[in-house]
């Protein structure tokens, strides 16, 4: 099939002063769809996302509400969180279910979540390589035992499927978080949509446990995607005087991508809060010099940025404050590699130890985002467009999402002269030769975020190309609509 290319272009001189009205929350929606299920229809769910991989994930719900027994294969496409939901959830249903999804599916590894749930009792085998889907998976579990351990360092996803299934548990769920926590926001965000269902929890040290309970009727309300809007934040970094409103969208949000207004802030972002929602404005080098943002005050703000500042994100939300993030690593893995027999993909080192020393010897100039995956592609190609030789830490999941994110932005960014630079769990950028030749095509590697991250770059280069636009598809269908409401030029090739 023929991939569609954009051409965009930014015409001089334009100001932007735009309201962008984003779809909700992917994140958000994809749990709101698996506990609406769970709750069988005590719970309703309002502003569900545009995205492809809420839209895939509601189609295949609805199919196995109305014949579970036809609905197998069930295909996810490139969806990690359907993947992984309806892994756990389609162990508590009756029947026999093929659950498979694209070629790079079935490159993305979910053996630690297999194993949690043959822990727990669910037969779960491998259609093809150990440890990746496709899977097979009979339903029915009986449960073995409450108690699960499973490291947390990989993916929060295989938590957050654990977590949703816990109360329909028979013994309910006692979930022991082994080495670092990794894209903590998001186990955050699912014990907190299980609470607004009714189900409690409790947080202690690195044990999370939910009892066996009832749902309680009630709506679950999507709110928009933050993610989403972190481009519209790289373009106001980049174009003086941009006036962008982002109605709906919640300062204090579930979603830890909401950190973005700090992060940005030190890109020269400032973010205000309106009757409907945020207003982003670019703050100009004077201002940002008025307010102490030099360059090297935009590095060690925006490390100070990355603990956050919602009061629900330092507590458990019984209150109990938790330690993940000094406890002890208790299975180091130093092949660093958790594939089956033959691996396809090396995950990232289980390096909780390196890291742990990283930030112990962390200067205050490295800007940590491994509560924010999601925003690396953004801010990285933000602060390389700005020429800022920023470091980072956080980002060895990147190189088991929708591509390899750290070399697909290698790849990438080399195209303007920009090196990302790994060197011991540490990413630096280099933009002594940063420069933006009139041609650039940009590649996709199938990632949404490759192409949205890319984008503003169209602001110094006259002519950019996007390849394989529809990969927006996954997260943000409108995005190239929204761009041209803001005074971009978007041509489809
Ligand atoms: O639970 C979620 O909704 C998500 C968790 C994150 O994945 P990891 O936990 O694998 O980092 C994030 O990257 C993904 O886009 C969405
Ligand atoms: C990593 C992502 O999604 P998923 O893991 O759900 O495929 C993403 O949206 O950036």
């Amino acid at each position: 099939m023929n991939k569609q290319q954009a051409l965009l272009s930014f015409p001089k001189g334009t100001i932007i002063n735009a309201t962008i009205r984003l779809t909700g929350s992917k994140s958000e929606s994809n749990r709101a769809l698996i506990i609406a299920a769970l709750s069988k229809g005590l719970i309703e769910v309002d502003n569900l996302s545009d995205a492809a991989d809420t839209v895939t994930l509601n189609e295949i719900l609805q199919r196995l509400a109305k014949d579970p027994s036809a609905a197998s294969p069930i295909d996810v496409g490139h969806a990690g969180t359907a993947m992984r939901f309806l892994t756990a959830y389609l162990s508590t249903l009756d029947g026999t279910f093929e659950l498979t999804g694209s070629k790079r599916m079935k490159e993305r590894p979910i053996k630690l979540l297999v194993e949690a749930l043959w822990t727990l009792g669910a037969t779960i085998s491998y259609l093809e390589e150990n440890g990746y889907p496709p899977l097979q998976i009979k339903g029915g579990l009986k449960q073995a035992t409450d108690a699960v351990q499973i490291r947390g360092d990989v993916s929060s996803q295989y938590l957050s499927a654990l977590l949703m299934i816990g109360s329909s548990l028979e013994k309910g769920l006692s979930l022991q978080i082994i080495d670092d926590l990794t894209s903590e926001p998001y186990v955050r965000m699912t014990l907190k949509m299980l609470e607004e269902a009714g189900i409690k929890h409790t947080w202690t040290q690195n044990v999370i446990k939910i009892e066996h309970q009832d749902f309680s009727a009630g709506r679950l309300v999507v709110e928009p995607d933050w993610s989403a809007a972190s481009y519209w934040y790289s373009i106001a970094a980049l174009v003086p005087g941009a006036q962008i409103a982002l109605p709906n969208l919640k300062e204090y949000s579930l979603q830890g991508d909401s950190r973005i207004q700090q992060l940005m802030l030190a890109l020269g972002v400032k973010t205000t809060r309106t009757d409907d929602g945020v207003l982003l404005q670019s703050i100009s080098t004077s201002e940002q010099h008025a307010a102490g943002l030099g360059a090297q005050e935009v590095q060690s703000s925006a490390t100070a940025a990355s603990s956050s500042n919602d009061p629900a994100a330092s507590s458990g939300s019984n209150g109990t404050q938790n330690d993940l993030s000094t406890h002890t690593n208790l299975l180091e893995d130093e092949s660093g590699i958790i594939a089956g027999e033959a691996p396809i993909m090396e995950i990232p080192a289980s390096s909780s130890l390196h890291q742990d020393q990283v930030h112990r010897n962390q200067d205050d100039s490295i800007i940590d985002l491994k509560d924010c995956p999601d925003l690396a592609q953004t801010i990285i190609v933000c602060a390389a467009a700005r020429g800022l030789n920023l470091k980072f830490t956080g980002l060895e999941t990147l190189k088991i999402k929708e591509t390899n994110r750290v070399k697909a932005l290698q790849n990438e960014l080399a195209k303007i002269g920009v090196e990302l630079l790994e060197d011991n769990f540490v990413y630096t950028l280099n933009c002594s030769n940063l420069h933006f030749p009139e041609r650039v095509n940009i590649k996709t590697y199938d990632d949404h975020r490759m192409a949205m991250a890319f984008a503003p770059l169209s602001i110094f280069i006259p002519q950019l190309e996007i390849e394989d636009m529809d990969v927006v598809e996954k997260s943000y269908p409108d995005f190239w609509k929204d761009l041209q409401t803001a005074g971009f030029e978007v041509v489809t090739k």
